[in-house]
């Protein structure tokens, strides 16, 4: 089973790079974390933000697999804890399905993406940057299959 994150954004600043490789590259064989980066639109002087937004969810949806469980990244969603996330990717490993986690750009993610998705995850109720998203997202998967593991990077 693979996790997948699908994000908007290329060509990262170096500090975003290596935060996520640093938790992706914990993960075990058998539960890869795969960045996925989908083009930003260009966004010129009066951008027409509706379709810009419509134009990186066809580039996001086509990223994903017709049967991935599909949970979207957004601060409206549900809080999960950590232990509520490690049974979460409990269940998800169960169902064998890839997890793909969709992250928006400078103005989120379209209705599309939230009509897709099966769950809607908040990390916070502060607006976050989408550079900084990808890499809290890794550390908290890898938290999370720390602690379905008993390893003790994760200290309750
Ligand atoms: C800069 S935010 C977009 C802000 C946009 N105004 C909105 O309302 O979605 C970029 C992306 O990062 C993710 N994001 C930002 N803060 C988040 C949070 N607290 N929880 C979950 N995802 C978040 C979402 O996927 C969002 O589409």
């Amino acid at each position: 089973m693979r996790l997948r994150l699908v994000c908007v954004g290329q060509k990262m600043p170096e500090w975003v790079s290596q935060g996520f490789n640093e938790y992706a590259r914990r993960m075990p064989p058998e539960l890869p974390v795969e960045l996925v980066e989908i083009p930003m639109a260009h966004r010129g002087k009066n951008p027409d933000i509706p379709r810009l937004m419509q134009k990186e969810a066809d580039s996001i949806l086509s990223a994903v697999g017709p049967r991935d469980h599909v949970v979207a990244l957004e601060v409206g969603g549900r809080n999960w804890s950590t232990e509520k996330l490690a049974s979460q990717l409990g269940n998800w490993q169960q169902d064998g399905k890839d997890v793909s986690f969709l992250v928006g750009g400078p103005d989120g993610l379209a209705d599309a993406c939230r009509a897709r998705a099966d769950q809607l995850w908040s990390l916070s109720s502060l607006t976050l940057p989408h550079p900084l998203v990808r890499i809290l997202l890794a550390e908290q998967l890898y938290r999370a299959w720390s602690v379905t593991r008993n390893h003790p990077y994760h200290r309750a």
